[in-house]
């Protein structure tokens, strides 16, 4: 086996975390139509192959626009848990021991399907997944940023019963033009509420909107944040408050974010002494899951054995798994690298 191989081979076999996932970016074809079928609605496409054709992004609303679509199938408790459940099948078998997922409340609630019915299907998977398999989870409530504050706050409402189910909030959708300071009040409400914060900033958008998501919003993590590497105070800021950055390879050449996976910043994140993390963002729609995403990285960007523990590294002390759960990963990595 060469190098190359073995590090692949290093990959699939090490315990994983994901970092930024959104459960309704899992949704594939095939169980689209079923679901679909089952709920008798209609999806605009006719077939799955017809479905997979129009998987060609040039930018991130490219995406989106299908993205929401998708998602319009999902009715009852039973379906967000059929979705979630297929998904944490899929990464049991990938050796990810920890994730944490975003939900998008607001792209279900404006079809009339209530909270109860998201949360509840996608807690009771993740709750079957910890029992089935010890596969520990938070899940994150994610605001849809195209819409307005108010809305956020009308969705932080429904969400108060399910709070006990609920470990943080994130924003999501479409970035340019809405910065993170249009959120301010809402998030600051969130955090009254003891709910982790982080927010998606500097995938499409400028380095300014990174450093909102910082200094105004407050954020214990940042999603995407390529853009960062534009602004070398920036650099230092996310660094001097020990931000893991969850960076989503294939997504980024999906969405065009990069032009080619051999131009990846996630080496240079590294080398800067950034906390990247390696995730899969919405794994059915950008050609791959976790494995994947390494597998691509190492085959392209050349990153090395130490390069590759270090990510796992930062995907667990990245996460908000307790600190013991973290000794306990942090050690079987040592051991498996050494
Ligand atoms: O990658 C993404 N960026 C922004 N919003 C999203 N919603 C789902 N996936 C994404
Ligand atoms: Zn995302």
């Amino acid at each position: 086996m060469d190098t190359t191989d073995a590090l692949v081979a290093l990959s699939k076999a090490m315990p994983k975390t994901e970092l930024h996932l959104h459960i309704e970016g899992t949704f594939e074809p095939e169980q689209m139509f079923a679901i679909a079928q089952r709920n008798q609605v209609d999806l605009k496409y006719h077939s799955v192959d017809a479905l997979k054709a129009a998987y060609q992004f040039t930018n991130l609303q490219d995406f989106l626009d299908l993205y929401y679509q998708g998602m319009s199938v999902l009715l009852h408790e039973v379906d967000f848990y059929d979705l979630t459940m297929a998904y944490l099948h899929k990464m049991h078998s990938e050796n990810v021991v920890h994730v944490e997922i975003f939900f998008d409340p607001q792209g279900h609630l404006s079809r009339g399907v209530a909270f109860a019915e998201q949360v509840n299907g996608i807690h009771r998977a993740l709750q079957d997944a910890k029992q089935q398999w010890g596969m520990t989870f938070k899940l994150i409530m994610s605001f849809l940023r195209h819409l307005s504050e108010e809305s956020a706050f009308e969705t932080l409402e429904l969400a108060k019963p399910f709070l006990p189910l609920i470990d943080g909030v994130g924003l999501d959708s479409s970035e340019v033009g809405h910065p993170p300071e249009k959120f301010l009040r809402v998030f600051a409400a969130c955090k009254q509420l003891g709910l982790k914060v982080t927010a998606h900033a500097g995938e499409e958008g400028p380095p300014e909107y990174v450093w909102q998501a910082i200094e105004q919003i407050g954020v214990d993590r940042i999603d995407h944040g390529n853009r960062a590497l534009e602004d070398d105070k920036l650099i230092e800021e996310i660094k001097k408050r020990n931000l893991t950055l969850t960076v989503c390879p294939l997504s980024n050449l999906k969405l065009c974010v990069v032009t080619d996976m051999t131009e990846h910043p996630i080496k240079k994140m590294l080398s800067l002494g950034l906390q990247a993390t390696v995730n899969s963002d919405d794994p059915a729609y950008f050609g791959g899951y976790m494995n994947d995403n390494y597998a691509s990285l190492i085959r392209q960007t050349n990153i090395n054995k130490e390069e590759l523990l270090k990510l796992a590294k930062n995907g667990i002390t990245g996460s908000w798994m307790d600190e013991e759960t973290k000794t306990h990963h942090l050690n079987q990595l040592e051991q498996l690298f050494a």
